[in-house]
């Protein structure tokens, strides 16, 4: 039986990986990966149709942004495919502007639901998309209710990113969302530990079929599971399930979600991450960004051309960021304030990251974003920073003594810093570089009050 269709809201929290960009990559590695209090939340409630009109349709709106809504038709296809998602429109000379990682996510969802529920009970549905702030570098005003979600008033594709993963926070929500509103506890509750290691691999499996790539992966994990010391999965664990609409895809794909015959080797281990409580962990938006996926692949083909030399410096590289981790959690349990040893240890990773640069040819930490980090490390109660993730010209991680006066001297010595991409090539961008509001969230994702919107959602 179908659970009785109420609102359901579920939200789940951008990433920064502040140690094991690239390493994470590899099984041999691990990545330390903290959570942020900037969350992607996604509410659900059932589609108002006029009376006796029976649609399969499921409306999809981000409200904060222009036109940024997408309508779905959704059917059973042939020889247990799953199901099929199309997006409708209104008339023919409707721009198509196609969202993958939310048409993604709803194949993949719905696919997974139809295993439980009978298709003709999967109900017409309307799904909100509310994003915190700091998502965007874009300007954004307070809405009429003055909600803590605010109106960026222009379309979705024209606002700049600030790189905390709202693709993975989006792709976790909008599915946990999903399952929660059709399906009921006894079949999925993302408060129990199943629930959320099938949230996880139904994420996984769904955010790279959007990406058209298998990442390692922790954006997601950490969005399911909040901060944590991350192992990536093994990648052959996504190349057999197929795409929906291929046969037999809603049966592979529930046998891996459910891990019936397959056996995800995530390791995810929260004990081994914490921020100790004088410190907080901010970011500052460098609003130039970096085409991440170029800089994997090359960092990748020197690993391969030069085995030896890179592994030498990734092994070395595991050993500074073991270090950080458990240098954190020793502050944390001693509640001390002695950050000298904390501020080398980021130190000794950012000299072999730098080196690591060089070797690969590759700006992970370029000399603009050192300078930064140099001079932030320079004002009183900054203990250090460093590029997370790929780095480049993305946004840097700071951890800060947690007080008012430092976040205050930070934005003051950033007031006026510009950062020069691609100087090298001559095609100098300038970057504003802005205090983002976020910090570090311990907590992954979370089932939400659904009247917390306001008027960013139809029933409210
Ligand atoms: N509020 C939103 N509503 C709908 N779709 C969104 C929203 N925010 C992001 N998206 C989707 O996520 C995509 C951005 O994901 P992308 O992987 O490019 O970067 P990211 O995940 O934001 O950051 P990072 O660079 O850290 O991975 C957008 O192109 C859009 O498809
Ligand atoms: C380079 C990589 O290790 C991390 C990318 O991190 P970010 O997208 O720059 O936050 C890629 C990956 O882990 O999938």
């Amino acid at each position: 039986m179908a659970a009785a269709l109420s609102r359901k809201a579920v939200s789940a929290p951008g990433k920064v990986l502040l140690a094991g960009g690239y390493l994470v990559l590899d099984r041999e590695h691990t990545g330390l990966v903290f959570g942020l209090d900037a969350r992607i939340h996604v509410h659900i409630e059932p589609l108002q149709t006029s009376q006796g009109v029976v649609l399969s349709e499921i409306i999809v709106k981000s409200p904060q942004f222009l036109n940024a809504n997408w309508e779905y038709g959704y059917r059973l296809t042939e020889g247990e495919g799953g199901i099929a998602v199309t997006q409708l429109r209104v008339s023919v000379d409707d721009p198509l502007l196609r969202n993958p990682f939310v048409e993604t996510a709803l194949s993949y969802a719905l696919t997974y639901i139809s295993t439980s529920l009978p298709h003709h009970l999967i109900q017409p549905a309307s799904i909100s998309i509310i994003a915190d702030t700091d998502y965007y570098s874009q300007p954004a005003k307070r809405s009429a209710s003055n909600s803590r979600f605010l109106n960026f008033d222009v379309p979705l594709w024209d606002a700049h990113k600030t790189g905390l993963g709202s693709s993975a926070a989006l792709v976790t929500a909008f599915t946990g969302a999903l399952l929660a509103h059709y399906l009921p506890k006894s079949r999925f509750d993302l408060t129990t530990d199943t629930g959320r290691q099938r949230l996880h691999n139904l994420s996984q499996a769904a955010h790279c079929a959007a990406q058209g790539k298998v990442g390692s992966g922790f954006d997601v994990a950490s969005a399911v599971y909040g901060s944590c010391l991350y192992k990536r999965f093994s990648p052959s664990i996504l190349q057999s399930h197929g795409e929906p609409g291929t046969p037999l895809f809603s049966k592979k794909l529930k046998a891996l979600v459910d891990e019936n015959g397959v056996k995800w080797d995530t390791e995810i281990v929260k004990s081994a991450v914490d921020i100790p409580k004088g410190l907080r962990l901010v970011m500052c938006d460098v609003d130039c960004g970096s085409k991440t996926p170029g800089m994997v692949k090359k960092v990748l083909q020197w690993r391969k051309e030069k085995p030896e030399e890179a592994e030498k410096i990734w092994s070395e590289l595991q050993k500074r960021n073991d270090g950080l981790a458990a240098e954190l959690v020793r502050l944390s349990k001693s509640n001390s304030t002695e950050y000298s040893e904390l501020r080398e240890c980021i130190a000794r990773i950012r000299a072999l990251i730098r080196e690591m640069s060089e070797a690969s040819g590759v700006p992970i930490e370029p000399e603009e974003q050192t300078q930064l980090l140099d001079t932030c490390s320079k004002i009183p109660g900054v203990v250090g920073g460093v590029v997370p993730g790929a780095g480049g010209y993305d946004a840097v991680s700071l951890l800060v003594e947690n007080k008012p006066d430092v976040i205050e001297s930070i934005k003051k010595a950033l007031a006026d810093w510009k950062v020069n991409e691609g100087v090298d090539t001559g095609a100098v961008t300038i970057g504003k570089v802005s205090m983002l509001g976020v910090r570090e969230e311990m907590e992954g994702v979370r089932l939400e009050d659904p009247t917390m919107y306001g008027e960013w959602v139809e029933g409210h």
